[in-house]
This record gives structure tokens, sequence and C-alpha cells, in this order.
């Protein structure tokens, strides 16, 4: 039987996100469209009487954005939130800034899929000349995480996201959980993908095909054990979600136009 809820998202679209760039931990904040994605998502949860005792944002703009208007349509706007890097999207290393449908272009579409999607392949490091290094590495958030900035990533694979989020997810938010708080992650499309992967127990193989739209909230009933009862499930029009799973997809595909 479940015995908690947790809601997960994706933030609403990025700036980058309309590009088709990585974007990562460049902090972007969010599009026109994204901050009405963030409130509808939070006018869906209201619809749905959702109520929520604590956030949870990674340390990048677009992620607290979401969840500030989320709450604002929730009228719990006075509810605790927590930020932690630990929730940052995935570092995509050399390949932040980088269009997707141009790099499918020049290394084709199945090496972009293994960038993007594989649960152990990290792309190349950032290197000191890329052009968003110091804009993030120099950042001054950076100095506030619990590791020193020397040693925060330079490009991460899935993996390697569930390597760093899990000690946050075990000693802080299951922890929060477990004592009856009703959480929401506002976070990242991949943080999220790492969680889920780890919660539901997704083979290596299969998380290859989970891909998550912006400003969709996700809902996972948990048993008392932190166990999923059932598989997640995205809150919303089934067709509409489908499309924005499927336009996330195609955004590593080479543009027709470009062929
Ligand atoms: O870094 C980015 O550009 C996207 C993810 O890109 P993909 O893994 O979908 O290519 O992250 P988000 O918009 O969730 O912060």
């Amino acid at each position: 039987m479940s015995k908690y809820k947790l809601v997960m998202l994706r933030h609403g679209e990025g700036a980058w996100n309309i590009e088709n760039r990585f974007c990562s931990w460049v902090d972007q904040k969010l599009s026109a469209d994204g901050l009405k994605e963030a409130e509808e998502c939070g006018k869906k949860l209201k619809s749905l009487g959702f109520e929520f005792d604590l956030v949870f944002t990674s340390i990048l703009s677009r992620s607290i954005q979401t969840a500030w208007l989320v709450l604002r349509e929730l009228d719990q706007e006075w509810v605790p939130t927590q930020s932690s890097w630990r929730l940052n999207e995935r570092h995509y290393g050399a390949l932040i800034g980088l269009n997707r449908a141009e790099l499918a272009l020049n290394h084709g579409e199945e090496q972009v899929k293994i960038w993007r999607r594989s649960y152990d392949v990290s792309p190349p490091p950032i290197a000191v000349s890329h052009p968003y290094y110091q804009e993030i590495h120099t950042d001054r958030r950076y100095t506030t995480c619990d590791i020193p900035k020397e040693i925060l990533p330079k490009s991460e694979s899935l993996k390697q996201v569930l390597d760093r989020l899990l000690p946050y997810w075990n000693e802080v938010i299951a922890q929060e959980i477990k004592n009856g708080k009703r959480v929401l992650i506002s976070a990242h499309g991949n943080s999220t993908r790492a969680l889920l992967k780890h919660l539901e127990g997704i083979s290596d193989s299969d998380i290859v095909n989970i891909s998550l739209p912006t400003g969709v909230p996700v809902l996972l009933e948990l048993d008392e054990n932190l166990h999923p009862v059932k598989p997640h499930e995205f809150l919303g029009d089934q067709e509409v979600i489908r499309a924005a799973i499927k336009k996330v997809e195609d955004q590593g595909k080479v543009k027709p136009s470009d062929n």
C-alpha cells in the first residue's frame, strides 16, 4: 500500500531548451513558455489537491524559479525550500553550449543518444579554455557546496549523477519523507532520471529509453521503505505528455533541413 507520495519535476522550458543547446550547469533562466509551464504545473497540482511541506531544488535558477511558480500557484509560497548542487543537471562537460542537431549531423544520431541517454558514458570533460568554463567554475555558488569546488565534476555520466545525488537522497530527502514531510523535488531531466532509476530499479539498458518533458509533474507512490508501489505516473493530459517526450527525444536527431 502507498504510504508516501513523492512529486518530482523537470523545470519549465529554459532559453537553451528552445535553441536545442546543452545547458547543463549554465544558469539559463526559464523562457516565456517555461514560466507558463511552471504555472500550469502548479495549477495542475492544485487541482489534484497536492500540499507540500518541503521543496528541494538544485542550485540552478531554472529549477528554483519553477519551484517558486509552482508554490505560488498552490498558495503555498511559505513552504521551506532547500537547494543543493547534488540535484543539479548532469554536467555535460565539453558538450555544454553545443547544439544537439548539429552534433547529430557531425557525429551521428547514435553517438548523440549515447552521450544523452546511456547510463555510464561520460562526455569529454570541460577544458579551462571552453567558452563556458569560467562562467560555471568560478561562480560563487560553487563555493557553497559540501565539497571543495576543485573536486566538483568536469563532466558526468548518468551513473556519476546518481553517485553524487544518492548521499543527499539517503541522508536528507528520504529522511524527511520518512518523517512525514510531503516532498516536491524541482530538478532537471537527468537528475530526475537518475533518481527514478534508483527508486524504480530501472536497468542500465532500460534507462536509455526514458526522457522527461519540461514542467510535467511525475508522481511516485512509495511504501514505508520508500519502494514504489506502482510505476511512476506523469500527471496531465497523456497525449500532450507523449508528444512532449517525443520532442525531447527528437532534439538529438538531425534536422531535416540539415541533411
Ligand atoms: O542540460 C540540458 O540541456 C538539459 C538536458 O539535456 P538532455 O539530456 O535532454 O539532452 O537539462 P535540463 O533542461 O533538464 O536542465
